[in-house]
């Protein structure tokens, strides 16, 4: 039994799906498993007392390092697309285009600020970037049992880096495909460097970058974590997945956006700030099958 997946946060479209694919992965071990894992609002928290926790391009566009007139575009501009990012009454495809005009002006602007790489570490240190909670026994207990974890991320590479580096979970079995930012030899932002990583082309990405790590090759079985719709898409490299169990944090707009969550994640934990259930189901691939999963009665 796995008794966090009875909390009244977790839903369970099919219930047996969920069963049999937690019973493939634990006969098939640890040396199966991979784990991949959208960054923002995924590992860190959405939330914490009663304020949005900042995404690793909010950390980047807070007053000290950019001017007033860019926090301004900032703000505007997350005001039209995130919106957009978020509704389910568009198509993925049709959301792309505004996805890749967002990222593409927001990189832009950042370049024009000549953001320093000298200030980043501060700039995190500075911000109330919060990972989820339970997420020390999430990143230590991966590694102790060297399961690679693929960080897939649209944010900034260097800030993520950064958060994870300060919480002393920046492990050697992570990996991270994300918009990494390119200083000149003076340390001042000049571009990012290669293809643009939005949150909806995450299987470009994941087929032309995660596809080549020799780390994941051998692990079909794949405990994936998100908080969008096009996280789902980040297995998309493994050349023959065998086992997948999906799990989506809905965060935000919940009513509208549940039933896409449920239909399409097989795992969807609302407004739940932790990694409880991910932990748990961690623990459980370690347990017998008998008691992890023969309480289990839904
Ligand atoms: N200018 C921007 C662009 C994106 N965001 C948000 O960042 C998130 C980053 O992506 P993850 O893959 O790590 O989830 C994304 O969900 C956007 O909402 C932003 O705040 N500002």
């Amino acid at each position: 039994m796995i008794p966090e997946l009875s909390r009244s946060s977790v839903i369970i479209r099919e219930f047996s799906r969920v069963k049999e694919t937690l019973r493939a992965m634990q006969a098939a071990g640890a040396g199966s498993l991979q784990v991949i894992a959208d960054f923002d609002s995924t590992l860190t928290r959405f939330a914490h007392n009663g304020a949005q926790v900042p995404n690793t391009h909010n950390i980047l566009e807070k007053k000290w390092l950019v001017n007033e007139d860019c926090s301004e575009k900032v703000m505007e501009l997350s005001n039209t697309y995130h919106p957009i990012e978020i509704t389910t009454s568009l198509s993925m495809e049709e959301k792309m285009p505004h996805m890749v005009e967002w990222w593409t002006k927001i990189h832009e602007l950042l370049i024009q600020q000549k953001v320093r790489k000298d200030l980043l570490s501060h700039a995190v240190k500075e911000s109330s970037v919060i990972l989820r909670d339970g997420y020390k026994v999430f990143f230590d207990c991966l590694l102790e049992r060297q399961v690679p974890l693929l960080i897939f991320s649209a944010g900034v590479g260097d800030v993520l880096e950064e958060v994870i580096r300060q919480n002393h979970v920046f492990h050697p079995n992570i990996h991270v495909i994300s918009n990494y930012m390119d200083f000149d030899h003076t340390g001042v932002l000049r571009a990012f460097k290669g293809q643009l990583i939005h949150s909806y082309n995450k299987h470009e990405a994941a087929q032309s970058h995660a596809a080549g790590l020799k780390e994941l090759q051998g692990r079909p079985n794949v405990l994936l974590l998100g908080d969008s719709l096009g996280d789902l898409k980040m297995a998309d490299g493994i050349a023959e997945p065998q086992n997948t169990l999906t799990i989506g944090f809905l965060n935000e707009q919940v009513e509208e956006r549940k039933e896409a969550y449920v239909n399409s994640f097989d795992v969807v934990l609302v407004q739940d700030e932790t990694l409880d259930v991910p932990n748990a189901i961690l623990r459980s691939l370690n347990r017998s099958l008998g008691e992890s999963l023969s309480h289990t009665n839904r």
